[in-house]
């Protein structure tokens, strides 16, 4: 095959002839009338080759360039360093050819389309597209129509587009809607409009599997369709965890060149009902009174997160609960182990084989470890017990632009597994503290008060099993802000070892802060509401009691995890000698 398409011949670039040669994996061209020592080599994998036209073609912006039928161009990926970030962004790299004659020309073009097909499989032809207009800074449509959709076309995709007008438009077009000869779908918008894909995708994929999604013992079907994420939302966190970078541009590169990124889902149930998905946070107390807080200044736009924080920190809250989990093996992989999951992740390559073995009896459908009432399991289960900060659960880092590292650092996108973080409850000051590690390179899991677990399955409740249920969302946000809601002191504690570690951080910190803290404690409320709500990937869940499992690598998106930008020194500077390594990277 790879001889079959082998090709050789010079061609020009501008008035410099080159030797190119075309392998079965490779596109390359080197500089011919230069001595051996000064000769450059470019190499593009055909992987990353966008597309391939006849003519000298220029798009972004499109231009009209004079030229003849021996001419040709290729499209493929160029890397630079992002700034702010710590991935890569991709951009469309242009190189026009010009041959000795036509006939050769026709040569090159049909050969780089064959080769295109046999070494990107999955590369979609059909996209379903929705485009949310109100998320983020409202952007969606015009992001999509002038950076995305060129590029779609020059890749030879074709895409059936529908801007929603209503929340959950999305998701129950992808769970009553005939889906046939789309390859993949594509959310224009942010985690919110990720989030009705994502639901739309795994309960159409269970239904016509015949599972009961609600059985959190059920072992779900892995979803056939790629998602693909062009971000426009407010906090995008999904998109820079698997791509690194919040870039339309580079999104709409990995989905043309068939990309593909599997992720673990969380399922969160409450009682015998499924109540939510989530790939990202689970989070009770600090992180779900920060969305409730954020809920009712949603005209602040993108803002309205960094304003409630602010709220919510002042009111300086914690909440009583029960955490039970399950530990992942420990000798696969650590929270604190101080790695990321980067593109090629190797935990995440073992974990496929460990996750879908080819034995035979590999079909079972029910997994015991999760039959909540299976006493062979319950002795793997931990049990802690005590006032929280917050209860977070993350199948992946987390990271966002508020948050470079993310919640948890170390946690891997493909595992099947979850890190669970306890934030017990402890001086102002000292929460402060954990909440600005977020923004810094500092361990925000080397502090007293903070645990981290990688977990399997989690269950919360109340320590006096009373449960809420709470109707919607203004409601929702009267029941946290208002007088209806059941005061309980913030200063009783539960736990030795919580009340061990809480006096020596009180302590050190309050050593550190003599002038700041009582300023603070000034604006701290006296009292906490007896209840938090859980956050679930940006929504309010309407229940407190939840059992969550995490089921690996459930969905794949058109991605291929964060690159390692240090690979990438000195490429932001273009010198020649870089510039090819830039563009033959992995
Ligand atoms: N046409 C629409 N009108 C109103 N709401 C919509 C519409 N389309 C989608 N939505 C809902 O809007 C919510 C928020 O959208 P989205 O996630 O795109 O933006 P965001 O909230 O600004 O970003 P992020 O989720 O990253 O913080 C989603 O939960 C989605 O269900
Ligand atoms: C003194 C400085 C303090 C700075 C605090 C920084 C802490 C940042 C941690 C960021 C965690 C993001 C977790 C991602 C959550 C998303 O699934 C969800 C949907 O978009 N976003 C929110 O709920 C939005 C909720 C955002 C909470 C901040
Ligand atoms: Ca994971």
């Amino acid at each position: 095959m790879e001889t079959d398409l082998r090709l050789e011949s010079s061609l020009w670039i501008g008035n410099k002839r080159y030797r190119a040669v075309l392998t079965g994996w490779h596109l390359k061209w080197t500089e011919a009338d230069k001595k051996n020592g000064d000769k450059k080599t470019v190499s593009v994998p055909v992987a990353e080759v966008v597309g391939v036209e006849n003519g000298r073609v220029e798009i972004l912006p499109q231009k009209s360039v004079e030229d003849t039928d021996k001419d040709f161009t290729v499209f493929y990926i160029k890397r630079s360093r992002s700034r702010s970030t710590y991935g890569l962004l991709w951009s469309l790299g242009r190189t026009q050819f010009s041959c000795p004659s036509r006939v050769l020309r026709d040569q090159w073009t049909n050969h780089l389309r064959t080769a295109l097909k046999t070494h990107s499989p999955l590369r979609p032809h059909r996209l379903l597209v929705f485009i949310n207009p109100f998320g983020g800074k409202k952007k969606g449509r015009e992001i999509y129509h002038s950076l995305v959709a060129p590029l779609f076309e020059l890749a030879g995709i074709s895409s059936h587009v529908i801007v929603t007008e209503r929340a959950n438009q999305a998701r129950d077009h992808l769970l009553k809607k005939d889906l046939t000869g789309f390859d993949g779908v594509v959310c224009v918008g942010g985690d919110g409009m990720f989030s009705e894909v994502l639901h739309g995708l795994i309960g159409r994929t269970q239904q016509e599997a015949g599972l009961c999604e609600t059985d959190p013992a059920v072992t779900l079907q892995p979803c056939p369709l790629h998602i693909g994420i062009i971000p426009a939302g407010s906090t995008d966190c999904v998109c820079y965890a698997t791509v690194g970078v919040i870039d339309p541009v580079s999104s709409a590169l990995h989905i043309i060149i068939g990309d593909s990124q599997p992720l673990d889902v969380c399922s969160v149930h409450h009682a015998s009902t499924l109540v939510r998905y989530s790939v990202s946070l689970v989070g009770y107390g600090f992180y779900g009174d920060v969305l409730a807080e954020s809920e009712k200044h949603r005209w602040m736009g993108p803002l309205r997160y960094d304003y409630s924080g602010t709220v919510v920190y002042l009111s300086n809250r914690s909440y009583a609960g029960i955490v039970q989990y399950l530990p992942a093996d420990p000798l696969l992989s650590s929270p604190k182990d101080k790695t990321r999951c980067l593109s090629g992740c190797n935990v995440c390559s073992r974990s496929t084989e460990r996750l879908f073995p080819h034995t035979s009896d590999s079909g079972s459908l029910y997994s015991s470890h999760f039959s909540q009432y299976s006493s062979d399991s319950e002795g793997e289960w931990v049990s802690v017990e005590g006032r929280f900060r917050c209860v977070s659960i993350t199948c992946m880092s987390s990271s966002c632009a508020r948050s470079p590292l993310g919640l948890s650092p170390s946690a891997h996108l493909a595992d099947g597994t979850g890190d669970l973080i306890l934030v017990w409850d402890t001086h102002p000051l000292s929460f402060l503290k954990f909440l600005y590690r977020h923004t810094s390179t500092q361990d925000q899991f080397d502090l007293p008060f903070v645990e981290v677990h990688r977990v399997k399955a989690v269950r919360f409740s109340l320590p006096d099993g009373r449960e809420e249920v709470h109707e919607g969302i203004g409601e929702l946000n009267r029941a946290i802000g208002g007088e209806e809601r059941e005061y309980v002191d913030t200063v009783s504690r539960n736990g030795s070892q919580q009340q061990l570690a809480q006096s020596v951080v009180e302590r050190e910190t309050m050593n550190e802060h003599k002038t700041v803290a009582p300023i603070l404690c000034g604006l701290c409320c006296k009292k906490t509401p007896a209840v938090s709500v859980w956050n679930c990937d940006g929504e309010i869940l309407p229940f407190t009691e939840i059992f969550c499992r995490i089921h690996g690598q459930l969905v794949r998106l058109y991605a291929r995890g964060i690159e390692d930008g240090a690979a990438m020194q000195n490429c932001s500077q273009e010198s020649d000698k870089n510039k090819s390594r830039c563009i033959t990277y992995k």
